[in-house]
C-alpha cells in the first residue's frame, strides 16, 4: 500500500472527483459515512447507553466532514454537541453545505472566542474535526484553544483523517491534538507511523472512501505500508514435488559465552520459516544446549569455546543464505572472523546485534566489504551507532534511505511500525506487531526469520518484508492468547505456524 503527501492526497481527491463522476461533496459524504460506520461498530457506550458526542469543527473541508458527521450520529440516535471554531472568516463549500443541512434540524455553538468552547465531560467522545490534510502551519487563536480544551477534557479523542495540528509528511509544532484513536482517509499518511508521533495519533485505521485507484497506482513515492494484502503477493506457496534441497540450507553464525540463547532463538526462528536445512556455526560450549533444543539444526563448531572466531568454508556455496550476529558477543577474534567473512561472501548476508554493532565500531574498514543488497536489521541504538544521532524522526528517516542508498543494502529499523529501507531509497512501514515484543530475544527470532526465508530463494527484499510481517503477525497472534506483559520471545517462534497459515490458506483462496 502507497503512502501519499498531503499535495497528492489533495490531487488525488481532485482526479477521482473529475474521473469518477462523484462530486466533492458526496465524497464528503463518503468519507463521512466511512467514518460514522467505525465509528457506530466502536459503540462508544458506557452502562449501556451511548457516550455524549461533541463535534469541533474547522472551516475546511475537514469541518465539513465534521458536520456531515454530527448529522450522521444524530441520525443513530447519539447525544450530539457539534461546535464550529471560527478561527477565520473563509468556509469551503462542502463546509457551507453540511452546515446548512445540519444547522436545520440541531443548533450549532458558534466559537470566536474561548468562553464560548462547550465544556466537555470525561465520559464525553470527542470528534476533532478541525483542521485535516489542509493544514499549512502552527495552529493559533480560538483553534489553538479549542485543541488545548479538548487535550484537557479526558474524554476519548478521535481525529478525522488526522489529529489536528500534525502535518501529515513533516515536522509538527504547536499545539495538536492527542488523539486516542485516528481514522484516516483511503491510505495512512506518513506521520502516522513515526514513533515520535504516537501521542498524537492513538491507534489508528485508514478507511476505504473510494478514491480513484489509477491514480494511486501510478502516483510516485518512496514511502510504503506493508499490509496483509502486500506480504500475500510476496509469499509463495509450497509446491506438491518439492524436497528439502528446494528450500535451501542457511548459516547461521551466532552465540557465545551467556548468549547462547539468541542462537537457539535465531535458529528457531530459521526452521519455522521453513529453511530446508539450517546450520548454526557457534562456539563449543553452545553445543550441547543448542542440540538439545532444536535436534534438527545442525551444528558447525567454533575453534573457540567461549566465542565465535572462525567459519565454515562457504567457498563452494553450500550455504544459500548466512545470518550473523545474535548473542555473537565482540571479543577481537570474533572481529577478524567477521573481517574475514565479510572479505569471502559473496552473497547478501543478514546482519544482526553484535555484529552490527562490530561494524558500526569499525565501519572504515568493515562497511565497504558487506555484500551488496545484505540486510542489516538494527534496533535505534544499533542503527544510532551506525549511523550517529539524528534529531528527529523525519532526520532518521532521511538518514536511514541515504545510508541504504550509499551501501546499497536494506537496513530494518526495528520498532513500532519497522521500517524496512532499500537500497532504492525506499521505506516500507510494517502493519503488525505489538509493544509485547520489546522484549529479550524478539530480535534473534526475526534474524532466523529473515535468514530462513532468504534460504528459500525469496529475494533479499522478499525476505525482509515478508519476515518482518510474519515476526509481527506471530507476536499479535501470540499477544492475543498470551497478553502483551508476558509475551516472550519463544511464544512469538509458537506462533509463527499460525501466521505463516494465514497466508497459506489465502494462497490456496485465491
Ligand atoms: N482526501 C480526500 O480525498 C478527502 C478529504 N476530505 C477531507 O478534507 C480534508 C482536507 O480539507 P481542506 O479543506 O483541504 O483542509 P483542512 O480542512 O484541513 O483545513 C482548512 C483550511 O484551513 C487553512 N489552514 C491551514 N492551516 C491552518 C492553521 N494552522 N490555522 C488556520 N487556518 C489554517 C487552509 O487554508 C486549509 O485549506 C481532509 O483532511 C479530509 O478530512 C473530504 O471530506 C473527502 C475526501
Ligand atoms: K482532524
Amino acid at each position: 500500500m502507497k503512502i501519499l503527501t498531503a499535495k497528492q492526497t489533495k490531487e488525488l481527491d481532485a482526479y477521482t472527483i473529475e474521473q469518477d463522476a462523484i462530486s466533492s461533496i458526496n465524497l464528503m459524504e463518503r468519507a463521512s459515512v466511512a467514518f460514522t460506520n467505525w465509528f457506530l461498530r466502536k459503540g462508544f457506550s458506557q452502562n449501556n447507553r451511548k457516550r455524549p458526542v461533541f463535534v469541533f469543527c474547522g472551516l475546511g473541508n475537514n469541518g465539513g466532514d465534521g458536520l456531515a458527521i454530527a448529522r450522521l450520529l444524530l441520525g443513530n440516535q447519539y447525544e450530539v454537541t457539534t461546535c464550529v471554531v471560527r478561527y477565520a472568516e473563509t468556509t469551503s463549500a462542502d463546509f457551507d453545505q453540511n452546515y446548512e443541512r445540519l444547522k436545520k434540524k440541531h443548533p450549532i455553538i458558534e466559537a470566536t472566542e474561548e468562553t464560548h468552547l462547550p465544556d466537555i465531560p470525561a465520559n464525553a467522545v470527542v470528534i476533532d474535526a478541525l483542521f485535516g490534510s489542509g493544514l499549512n502551519r502552527t495552529i493559533e487563536g480560538i483553534a489553538a484553544q479549542a485543541v488545548k480544551k479538548m487535550n484537557r477534557s479526558g474524554a476519548t479523542l478521535i481525529a478525522v483523517d488526522i489529529a489536528s495540528g500534525l502535518l501529515p509528511d513533516s515536522l509538527s509544532s504547536g499545539v495538536i491534538v492527542r488523539a486516542n484513536y485516528t481514522i484516516s482517509f483511503e491510505l495512512p499518511k506518513l506521520a502516522l507511523l513515526l514513533p515520535h508521533n504516537d501521542k498524537f495519533v492513538g491507534s489508528w485505521e485508514a478507511v476505504s472512501i473510494g478514491l480513484n485507484q489509477t491514480f494511486i497506482d501510478d502516483a510516485p513515492t518512496s514511502n510504503y505500508y506493508v499490509n496483509t494484502a502486500f506480504a500475500q503477493k510476496i509469499f509463495k506457496p509450497r509446491s506438491k514435488f518439492s524436497h528439502k534441497g528446494s528450500f535451501g540450507h542457511a548459516l547461521m553464525i551466532a552465540g557465545s559465552e551467556g548468549k547462547m540463547g539468541a542462537a537457539v532463538m535465531a535458529v528457531h526462528g530459521g526452521l519455522r520459516a521453513g529453511a530446508g536445512l539450517l546450520t548454526v556455526h557457534l562456539p563449543t560450549r553452545g553445543y550441547n544446549v543448542l542440540q538439545t533444543a532444536l535436534p534438527e539444526a545442525m551444528v558447525s563448531l567454533d575453534a573457540h569455546a567461549q566465542y565465535v572466531s572462525n567459519f565454515p568454508s562457504i567457498d563452494d556455496k553450500k550455504y544459500s543464505a548466512i545470518g550473523i550476529g545474535p548473542g555473537l558477543g565482540k571479543h577481537s577474534n570474533t572481529l577478524r572472523c567477521l573481517t574475514k567473512l565479510l572479505e569471502k561472501a559473496q552473497q547478501p548476508m543478514v546482519i544482526d546485534a553484535d555484529a552490527i554493532n562490530l561494524i558500526a565500531e569499525n565501519q572504515d574498514k568493515l562497511l565497504t566489504n558487506v555484500p551488496e543488497y545484505s540486510i542489516f536489521t538494527p534496533h535505534p541504538k544499533e542503527f544510532e551507532r551506525l549511523v550517529g544521532r539524528t534529531s528527529t524522526d523525519y532526520a532518521r528517516l532521511r538518514t536511514l534511505k541515504a545510508f541504504c542508498q550509499k551501501h546499497r543494502v536494506y537496513v530494518l529499523l526495528k520498532g513500532a511500525h519497522s521500517a524496512l529501507a532499500t537500497p532504492k531509497g525506499e521505506v516500507y512501514f510494517n502493519s503488525t506487531g505489538n509493544p509485547g515484543m520489546a522484549t529479550a530475544g524478539t530480535g534473534d527470532v526475526l534474524t532466523g526469520i529473515i535468514t530462513g526465508l532468504l534460504s528459500q530463494r525469496y529475494t533479499p527484499f522478499e525476505a525482509a518484508a515478508l519476515g518482518m510481517y510474519v515476526h509481527g503477525l506471530a507476536g499479535d497472534f501470540a499477544a492475543k492468547a498470551e497478553g502483551q506483559y508476558s509475551l516472550m520471545a519463544s511464544d512469538i517462534i509458537n506462533y509463527m505456524g499460525i501466521a505463516f497459515k494465514t497466508l497459506e490458506n489465502n494462497a490456496n483462496h485465491e
